[in-house]
């Protein structure tokens, strides 16, 4: 039994459901699987390492500001820390905590040398200016500045941020150690060490795992129609190479809204549109507006969760109708909607396989750097396709093997090798 974690973690709202909770609950089924003994799954499941740090901030108008800045590193097992910065209003240290523990199952499940790391800001980035925005994360990068480093905490970007935020975590860690660091974060602007490939790296996982979970079912992608929630970083880069792949992208959304057109968005162009709509995708014409209650809904061969957490849940999982779900975020679907979409027959493919395509990538560009010798964009995507299939075809082997839905099979995979390099590191006090 996976106990309450002693760290300083607020209390969960009753009215929310807490994806700390929802990732022990995960871990706790996996260890239940495997025979894992109390103690592993004990240390497994508390973060090793919990920083709030004050991010005081004076905005363009001369008001000073003082914002919470967090970074959980959950499990260093396997390797360095590894993990995401988000900055959204609704970052708490409990999201940041979970999505640290996703994240040593994900690198575990894919092979690569890392274990988990979150961090976040709970700002809503499009209300800051880009002068605002660079103070605060060089304040929160030297706040941590004794916590991060190539070789024992790794951040990248994830919702709210990008190559910019990451550049100025470079800078400012570099000027505090006194020389370039680029291997500080990945995620990084080529210029400064970045890889090619990056940015459409874990829209291009997602359209891979996709792919290859339609050809089990012997159906291919071309004509598909996908539905897609979210149309940043990962959902405009899924949507981009689906569209390209021959699917037809029915339906998108950002936090104001979406739009749908039955018979296929033109996605190039509603990308253009965007670009110049503040990222919304809201009035592009043609297309009927829809909420982002509604599209979760609609009839459709494949659904793309890409934004937040809790999406899909007991209030609506039943009138969703797609029969294949592939999470492009980070825990989209609760524990009881994901049982009852199994129930059902629905396919899902988790998120530790579904969007690990992105820390995939980080992981290439990291070893680019230590190399120093960089590669073309064709051998990036050619790895890192070889690394998701690989792992794609372990979790249906496992699943197959212990008679598990994908995510549990996911979850026994990535938790397993993290728990027997725990035992044969002998990490027990
Ligand atoms: N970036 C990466 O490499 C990786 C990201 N992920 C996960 O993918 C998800 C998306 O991240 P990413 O694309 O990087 O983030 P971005 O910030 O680039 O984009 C987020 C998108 O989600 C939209 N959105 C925000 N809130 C809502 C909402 N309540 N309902 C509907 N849409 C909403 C945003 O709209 P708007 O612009 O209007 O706010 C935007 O279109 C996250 O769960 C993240 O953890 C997972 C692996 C790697
Ligand atoms: O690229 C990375 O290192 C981390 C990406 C990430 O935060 C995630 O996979 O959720």
């Amino acid at each position: 039994m996976v106990t309450t974690p002693v760290l300083p973690l607020e209390a969960a709202s009753p009215a929310h459901i807490c994806p700390f909770d929802q990732a022990c609950s995960y871990l706790e089924a996996a260890g239940k699987e495997l025979k894992l003994d109390q103690g592993s799954l004990e240390i497994l499941s508390h973060p090793r390492k919990v920083v709030t740090v004050s991010i005081p901030v004076k905005l363009d108008n001369g008001e000073v500001r003082v914002l919470a800045g967090h970074r959980v590193q959950h499990s260093d097992i396997l390797g360095p820390y590894k993990g995401g910065i988000r900055y959204h209003p609704a970052v708490t240290l409990r999201e940041v905590s979970a999505l640290a523990m996703l994240m040593t199952w994900k690198c575990a499940l894919l092979g690569i040398p890392y274990g988990g790391a979150k961090g976040g800001i709970a700002i809503d980035p499009q209300l800051y200016s880009v002068g605002e925005l660079e103070r605060i994360t060089r304040r929160y990068t030297s706040e941590l500045i004794k916590d991060i480093g190539p070789s024992v905490d790794i951040p990248a970007p994830d919702m709210g941020t990008s190559a910019r935020e990451m550049a100025w975590m470079m800078d400012t860690y570099s000027v505090n150690v006194g020389h370039a660091v680029p291997g500080v974060v990945t995620g990084k602007p080529l210029s400064v060490g970045g890889s090619l490939g990056r940015e459409m790296a874990t829209g291009r996982g997602v359209m891979i795992i996709v792919r290859e979970a339609l050809a089990d079912q012997g159906k291919s992608l071309a004509g598909m129609r996908i539905v897609i929630q979210g149309f940043g970083n990962v959902g405009g880069a899924a949507a981009e190479l689906l569209y390209k792949a021959g699917a037809k992208i029915i339906a998108v959304s950002t936090a104001t809204g979406g739009v749908y057109y039955p018979t296929g968005l033109d996605i190039p162009a509603l990308k253009t549109y965007a670009a110049v709509n503040r990222k919304s995708v809201v009035g592009f014409p043609q297309a009927a507006p829809i909420s982002n209650a509604d599209l979760l809904t609609l009839p459709c061969d494949v659904l793309i969760p890409a934004a937040l957490e809790n999406q899909i849940t007991e209030e609506n999982v039943n009138q969703v109708q797609a029969q294949m779900i592939a999470e492009a975020a980070n825990g989209p679907i609760t524990l009881e909607a994901n049982q009852i979409l199994e129930a059902r027959g629905v396919t899902v493919l988790p998120d530790i396989l579904a969007n690990a395509g992105g820390v995939v990538v980080s992981y290439l560009e990291w070893v680019q750097g230590l190399s120093y010798l960089f590669w073309n964009e064709q051998r990036v995507n050619h790895e890192m396709e070889q690394l998701m299939v690989q792992a794609y075809h372990q979790v249906i082997q496992q699943s197959k093997l212990r008679q598990v839905n994908l995510r549990l099979a996911a979850y026994t995979l990535g938790v397993g090798r993290v728990a027997q390099a725990l035992s044969d590191r002998g990490l027990y006090p």
